[in-house]
């Protein structure tokens, strides 16, 4: 007889648009994605607002009745029901936020970008090793099956040594003004949020250039060298930003770029009329991925000196069709991909590890790391509030007390 489902609790901090597509996929049924050793319970929610609006996200996002909502993040990491905490505020409030549950003794699945910098995030670190609990950025793209399958077809050999990776993110965001659809304190371009096209949108360029070139590596892995070039808008937020990686010692190069005036897709995401978003540059052949590469579902192969020889390979995500409605109108059930990346903390969860294996803390690091030195050459500081790595409970980021 198969053993009963590991079940994990989850609260969600913060009630924005991520934080209800995710809670909605933690609501899906597992076993329509062929899952059945783990589930998940949507316990509590916390609005930094009032409590009214935790409960009417919990409405929202049709929660079970049981699940409880407060109105302040502190009450949230005290719930005793709570397992692990979504953390889904702007970047800006990463630190403070993840540190508020750690201390707590909360396990954190944290949005990403991961923090401001990388020493935030090597105290987070320290913090979840010296307390025994789990932590991990949400770079759901990274749990997706296509991930998975690809990064298996690059070990294995199946387009020869990688030598280069292209990958862009980038959105047509601008008006006839010269300005972008965002307004100035949009999370999206105000500082005070660490807005920005790097933290927000080239972190998946960079994902996709460090899932190939640095994490199928064999350990001891080599970092790379960064070169990069900033473009600011008026907030003094990136608004385009491109970043050459060199992995000397490997023979190879990652090229990740993104931009808020020009799209990858500029038909609109989901079509495939602009050709790959990234490309995965092998001695035998080539993979490349459509976009949007932050939720991607489908990649071809293409076989060296092959003419005509392409491989398609849908991976469709699969919808919860007893679920329906709401937020963008789902009328072929639920499922956005986001519950991957919550099966990956569950089984964590229940193995006893502290980090995932498929995004570690190191490389988490290092990828802050590099966004740190592509902030240096172009130039882009944060305020003081955002980026200290000193924790303060009662800091204006972590709502009320
Ligand atoms: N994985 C993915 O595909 C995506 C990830 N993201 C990431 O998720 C995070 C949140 O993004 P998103 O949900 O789009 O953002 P939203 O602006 O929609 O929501 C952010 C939420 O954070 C809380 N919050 C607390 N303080 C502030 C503040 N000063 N200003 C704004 N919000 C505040 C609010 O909830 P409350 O007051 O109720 O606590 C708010 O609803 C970011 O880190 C982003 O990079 C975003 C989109 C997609
Ligand atoms: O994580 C993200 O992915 C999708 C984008 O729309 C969003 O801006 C970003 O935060």
């Amino acid at each position: 007889m198969a053993s009963k489902p590991y079940t994990v609790r989850w609260g969600i901090l913060a009630t924005g648009g991520i934080a209800q597509t995710f809670t909605r996929d933690l609501l899906t049924n597992p076993a329509v994605r062929n899952v059945h050793d783990v589930q998940h319970i949507v316990a509590a929610a916390a609005s930094s607002s009032s409590a009214s609006r935790a409960s009417a996200f919990l409405k929202e996002v049709q929660a079970p009745s049981t699940a409880k909502a407060y109105g302040s993040y502190a009450e949230l990491v005290k719930d005793p029901d709570v397992d692990v905490i979504y953390v889904a505020t702007p970047h800006s409030h990463h630190f403070q936020n993840t540190m508020l549950c750690l201390e707590a003794g909360k396990h954190v699945l944290c949005e990403k970008a991961f923090t401001v910098n990388a020493a935030q995030a090597k105290k987070l670190v320290e913090t979840a090793k010296a307390k025994n609990l789990f932590l991990m950025e949400a770079v759901w793209t990274r749990y997706f099956p296509l991930s998975i399958k690809i990064r298996e077809l690059v070990t294995s050999g199946a387009i020869g040594k990688v030598h280069r990776v292209f990958s862009d993110l980038s959105f047509g965001e601008a008006t006839e003004d010269g300005g972008l659809t965002f307004s100035d304190d949009h999370r999206m371009v105000n500082k005070d949020l660490a807005g920005g096209a790097l933290l927000d949108l080239g972190i998946y360029s960079l994902t996709w250039v460090f899932q190939i070139l640095y994490h199928c590596q064999p350990t001891p892995r080599e970092a790379p060298r960064v070169l990069a070039a900033m473009n600011k808008y008026k907030t003094d937020a990136d608004e385009m930003t491109s970043m050459i990686l060199q992995w000397k010692e490997n023979q190879s190069m990652g090229i990740a770029t993104t931009n808020m005036r020009v799209a990858t897709q500029p038909d609109g995401m989901g079509s495939h009329t602009s050709g790959p978003a990234v490309r995965i540059q092998g001695t035998k052949g080539e993979i490349q991925v459509m976009g949007p590469i932050f939720r991607p579902t489908h990649f071809r192969v293409i076989k060296a000196g092959q003419r005509g020889e392409v491989e398609e390979v849908p991976c469709p995500i699969p919808r919860d069709t007893e679920r329906q409605g709401e937020k963008g109108h789902e009328t072929e059930g639920w499922g956005h991909g986001m519950f991957w990346e919550a099966d990956e903390v569950a089984r964590c969860l229940r193995d006893g590890k502290l980090q995932s294996e498929t995004l570690g803390w190191d490389e988490s690091i290092l990828i802050m790391e590099t966004m740190d030195e592509v902030r240096k050459q172009g130039d882009l500081t944060y305020p003081e509030l955002i980026e200290t790595t000193v924790y303060d409970p009662k800091s204006p980021l972590n709502g009320k007390a």
